[in-house]
């Protein structure tokens, strides 16, 4: 069947069971001939086939709600949803969005990226349901990974309260990206292993009947013995303690299981719990026997082997951040590493193998991580929280009320800092040094390469008055020499790396290859500026702006950050606090609204974060000059 034909999930909902199961075999052949191309999330993709078609088969969407958590595993919806055709463009430049999309389709009711959003988002529609008196069906499909993000938590414990009907598939693979972390985990494991909880509840019940009544005390005994032996025996008892009818384990890749079991859920008063097992990667064996979460998002890779398309090229930036960490280890026993469910993602992984009691995957917990880093701080030890940028927006209150106010020694090791590209809007990592900048007692700097960087690691490793954040970009460095010993570097001081009368660019971090090709051009038509490597956003280096200020020359900031609170802005604040009120100065950044998905240097040219914008830029500042002879 051709996928392209489907215009519109209604389809599905006329699909007899063998249809269903023919339908499911084409969509998984079209998956994993097409990311071959474009890359993407595989394996999660994979592992909901017959999940999304039971969901369509069962709701009518868009009247009925289904929201996706994370929504990296929306791909099967949205083939069903009419974009087939379109996946040839998927998380490319103005292509198909890896994510759900609101103004792509009016069967994405809720926009994710971010993990643990879908059961809240899910409470807001159903409330909304109630109060209109609307009968529309909602169900939130949220992983085992993704229920141990605090939010989810908070969620169940209100759905619950409210006794509001909606239903909540788990969709359980045992995976995060890597496998999954923490105590849930372990209650969703004793689930896995006990078979249908209903039945097993029944024959307890049913146990418990044939022992003789000899009045109320052994009544009642018996029931505590009931209500023990279920605690004993089935763990669904955690969410109906909670509130929620829990229907499992359901098998994932049975239509069967799936279609009585969740029909009977959404049909069933009240909130309720749909347990379903899958496999991540189901349908290809590279994916299926995937331990370490390669196959949870990647880029193109060749189907027969299952080999993935590596570019060679220097090594990664979370690459020199996990190595150098390594070896600063041996030498620190403060050293203790965190990471928010992403161990591979930040390379921690590597930390982890070889110092496994001083390493700490909590979950997707980032309030947690920063907060129990702080804990750690307190004790004395120096704990590092490897964390993308996009994703340590979830601490924030613990980093203002937890860590910068108490002061604590704790280094944040911001990855994806920057345009992280095919993830596009719900992962630019471009707000961190807007929102840590303006934190008293907080340090924000970033590199000018990946030598820089490991220099960086070991400046903040070694500072030890507070808390302090490096950011580094996604991928690989630009394969520069690496120092063989590494140095302290001082602190809020900047380097200039040549020297012009007519202007200065103040470039932070990244944007440095783009202010040294605009300099080099500038200076063939005679106008000389100078290029400085502003490697700290705070402390900024004040004696350098003092000499700029005498100087009096125009200043152009540079960042690949949003312009409003993040490098430039610290610039621009820095001489109108100190009363100088005459410089020339113009800021290029991100502008006022959100990136979407596309190739780094596509989303550069878009927003003119390049060295022909940065030349144009000067040439306001500084008049053109006849070239030189
Ligand atoms: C707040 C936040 N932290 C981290 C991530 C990175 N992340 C994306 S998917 C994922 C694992 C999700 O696991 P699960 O919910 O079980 O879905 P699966 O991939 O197994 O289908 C993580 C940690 C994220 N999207 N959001
Ligand atoms: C869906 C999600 O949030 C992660 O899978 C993310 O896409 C990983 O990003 P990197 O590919 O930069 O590690
Ligand atoms: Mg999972």
């Amino acid at each position: 069947m051709d996928l392209k034909t489907i215009k519109d999930p209604a389809i599905v909902q006329a699909c007899s069971r063998q249809e269903l199961e023919s339908l499911a075999q084409h969509i998984r052949e079209f998956l994993i001939q097409k990311l071959s191309v474009t890359g993407g999330h595989l394996g999660p993709n994979l592992g909901v086939v017959e999940l999304t078609l039971a969901l369509h088969h069962l709701y009518q969407t868009p009247k009925d709600k289904i929201i996706w958590d994370v929504g990296h595993q929306a791909y099967v919806h949205k083939i069903l949803t009419g974009r087939a055709g379109q996946f040839d463009s998927l998380r490319k430049y103005k292509g198909l969005c890896g994510f759900p999309k609101r103004d792509e389709s009016e069967h994405d009711v809720w926009e994710t990226g971010h993990s643990s959003t879908s059961l809240s988002a899910a409470m807001g529609m159903a409330v909304a349901r109630d109060l209109k008196g609307s009968k529309d069906q909602i169900a939130a499909v949220i992983g085992d990974g993704a229920l141990t993000g605090g939010m989810a938590l908070e969620a169940l414990n209100h759905i619950g309260h409210e006794q509001t009907n909606l239903t909540i598939i788990l969709n359980d693979n045992e995976m995060s990206i890597a496998p999954n972390v923490g105590a849930l985990h372990s209650i969703l494991g004793r689930l896995r292993t006990t078979g249908k909880y209903q039945k097993v509840k029944d024959d307890i019940e049913f146990l418990i009947k044939k022992i003789p009544a000899f009045g109320g005390r052994l009544a009642s005994t018996a029931e505590r013995v009931k209500d023990s032996l279920k605690y004993l025996l089935v763990s669904g008892m955690f969410f109906e303690e909670m509130g929620f009818t829990y229907l499992g384990p359901v098998d994932g890749h049975d239509f069967d299981d799936l279609l009585s079991n969740i029909k009977y859920g959404r049909d069933t008063n009240g909130p309720v719990i749909v347990h379903v097992l899958t496999k991540k990667g189901k349908g290809y064996a590279p994916a299926e026997n995937d331990a370490k979460g390669t196959w949870h998002g990647l880029g193109p890779y060749k189907i027969e082997s299952g080999e993935v398309v590596k570019k060679p090229g220097p090594p990664a930036y979370s690459a020199v951040f996990s190595s150098t960490l390594q070896r600063l280890a041996h030498k620190d026993e403060r050293i203790v590493a965190l990471t928010a469910a992403m161990p591979g993602g930040t390379k921690l992984d590597q930390f982890g193998a070889e110092f496994p009691e001083r390493m700490f995957d909590v979950g997707i917990a980032e309030q947690h991580a920063t907060t129990m880093a702080g804990g750690l701080a307190t004790q004395g030890m120096k704990p590092v929280f490897a964390v993308y940028s996009t994703f340590l927006q979830r601490g924030y209150d613990q980093l203002v009320h937890d860590v910068c106010r108490q002061n604590l020694n704790v280094f944040f090791a911001i990855d994806r800092a920057g345009l992280v590209g095919a993830d596009g809007e719900t992962h630019q990592g471009v707000f961190d040094i807007a929102y840590l900048r303006h934190l008293p007692n907080m340090k924000v700097l970033m590199p000018k390469d990946e030598n820089e960087l490991q220099h960086m690691i070991y400046t903040a490793l070694r500072y030890d008055d507070g808390p302090i954040a490096v950011r580094y970009p996604r991928g690989n460095g630009y394969g520069v020499k690496m120092d063989e010993e590494l140095k302290e570097l001082e602190i809020g001081k900047w380097e200039i790396l040549k020297d012009g009368k007519d202007a200065t660019i103040l470039s932070f971090g990244t944007m440095l290859p783009v202010a040294v090709e605009a300099a080099k051009t500038l200076s063939e038509q005679n106008v000389h500026v100078r290029v400085v490597n502003a490697r700290s956003a705070k402390p900024l280096d004040a004696d350098l702006l003092k000499e700029l200020q005498e100087e009096g020359q125009p200043i152009l900031t540079l960042e690949e950050a949003v312009l409003k609170g993040s490098f430039g802005s610290a610039v621009l604040e820095h001489f109108h606090d100190t009363g100088c009120h005459n410089m020339v100065i113009e800021r290029m950044g991100i502008p006022d609204r959100y990136i979407e998905h596309g190739s780094v240097p596509e989303l550069y040219e878009e927003i003119g974060l390049t060295a022909e914008e940065v030349i144009n830029k000067i040439f306001t500042l500084v008049p053109r000059r006849r070239q030189r002879a």
